[in-house]
């Protein structure tokens, strides 16, 4: 299976792997921790409590108290996704996503789960859109930007800079945590920022009843429902994602496993979790992608997530009123420099994870120590950028097909 959603990719049979969670049902919101890194005060321990998050949920919330990125930065970079999308069709596809991943892209939302996902058999539907910038040499995109943002140029590349100064951080602490163990993180990488717009429930219901009748009848068609995936369960490659959402557009779900009996169970990952309601924006989401994941010998954690409308019977923070609205987010997918070659990191704590496993299993692949399996985390590649160009592929399927045209990606 392969879907556009580049910088990550839809695990084939995750739907199979889900619990049903019935109507009427409390749906738990994920336990993930919250962790403030702003202050000057013990480093360990911020990097103790960082990497026992990253192996138990492989998420971890980073409370935004405007030291390390401005909430000022935050609301302009969302006020800049609004105003990018509006901008003429025509020239959002001047700048379509290229073999290198930045550009403008459309993302199919997979049927992963044909009993109970309908839209993503719609044929003409409004699919998320998204528009990724590389990395900026001296404050310049080196990618075509639409004419619409091409003076907000300065904007963009300071949100990517306060990003990468954050996941530098972050990095640092993981390496930290992990007992000194050097995560390379300077020089040229696959990092990217992505904005991403999802279309509103609206949007949809109104494509299926296009799908669903005939031109000349008001038959109604039936409403989409929660069951409806914005975007599909997927985990995301790149070394460690950054996410930024607002308030009162929720739909992030991660997949769980029950320590009663092992099964899974999709978990509502809250915009403002408990304690942050006073912080001047929502936390930083931040998840454990695919290659930290194998870099580690699967100790941190890939956790596989997924985008869903809003759940009628929620609490307050699933209640998005973006059923009518489109919902907005904004991703920084963080890659190591791209000659770096992709070894386990030399940590006591992964070295050790690494001979249980060997003890329990003789011989294990990754995944967090609650059993967690993701075949993409186990795969062994060579370099950073190897390892990119190995998912891209997958992922963009038209734009690395050899008989079309690289601009020929459908928006
Ligand atoms: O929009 C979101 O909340 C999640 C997006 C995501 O998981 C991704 O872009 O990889
Ligand atoms: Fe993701």
């Amino acid at each position: 299976m392969s879907d556009s959603y580049a910088h990550t990719t839809t695990v084939p049979g995750a739907a199979s792997m889900e619990t049903t969670q019935t109507s009427g049902q409390a749906i738990q919101d994920a336990a993930i921790p919250v962790i403030d890194i702003s202050g000057d005060g013990d480093q360990e321990q911020v990097a103790r409590e960082l990497v026992d998050a990253a192996v138990r949920h492989g998420f971890v919330y980073i409370r935004s108290t405007g030291k390390d990125i401005p909430a000022q930065a935050i609301d302009d970079a969302f006020a800049l996704a609004r105003k990018l999308f509006k901008a003429p069709l025509e020239e959002k596809q001047s700048c379509n996503i290229q073999k290198n991943n930045r550009g403008y892209s459309g993302m199919h939302v997979e049927t992963l789960d044909p009993k109970n996902q309908r839209i993503g058999d719609l044929k003409e539907k409004p699919t998320p859109r998204a528009f990724n910038f590389g990395e900026f040499v001296n404050g310049k995109a080196q990618q075509p930007l639409p004419p619409t943002i091409a003076s907000d140029e300065p904007q963009i590349a300071e949100f990517f800079a306060y990003c990468h100064r954050l996941s530098l951080k972050l990095n640092s602490l993981l390496g930290i945590g992990l007992g000194q163990a050097h995560l390379p993180s300077r020089g040229p990488s696959g990092t990217i920022l992505r904005l991403l717009r999802y279309p509103p429930l609206s949007a949809l219901a109104a494509a299926a009843q296009d799908a669903t009748t005939p031109s000349s009848s008001n038959k109604q068609a039936a409403p989409a429902s929660a069951a409806d995936v914005r975007a599909g369960a997927h985990s995301d490659y790149g070394s460690l994602t950054l996410l930024f959402r607002l308030a009162g557009q929720p739909g992030l779900e991660v997949q769980q496993i029950l320590p009663t009996d092992g099964a899974r169970a999709w978990a509502p990952v809250p915009v403002v979790p408990a304690g942050t309601e006073s912080d001047p924006s929502p936390p930083v989401l931040v998840n454990i992608g695919d290659l930290l994941s194998y870099w580690t010998g699967g100790l941190l954690r890939s956790t596989l997530h997924r985008v869903v409308f809003p759940r009628p019977g929620g609490g307050p923070d699933q209640q998005e009123k973006a059923g009518e609205e489109p919902r907005y987010s904004i991703a920084f997918f963080c890659h190591p420099v791209g000659t770096f070659p992709l070894e386990p990191v030399p940590s006591e704590r992964v070295r050790a994870f690494a001979a249980a496993q060997q003890s329990e299993s003789g011989g294990g692949g990754a995944g967090g120590e609650e059993g967690e399996s993701n075949p993409y985390a186990e795969r062994k590649v060579l370099t950073a950028d190897e390892h990119l160009q190995m998912r891209l592929r997958a992922s963009y399927l038209d734009l690395y097909d050899d008989n079309k045209d690289a601009g020929g990606q459908k928006a």
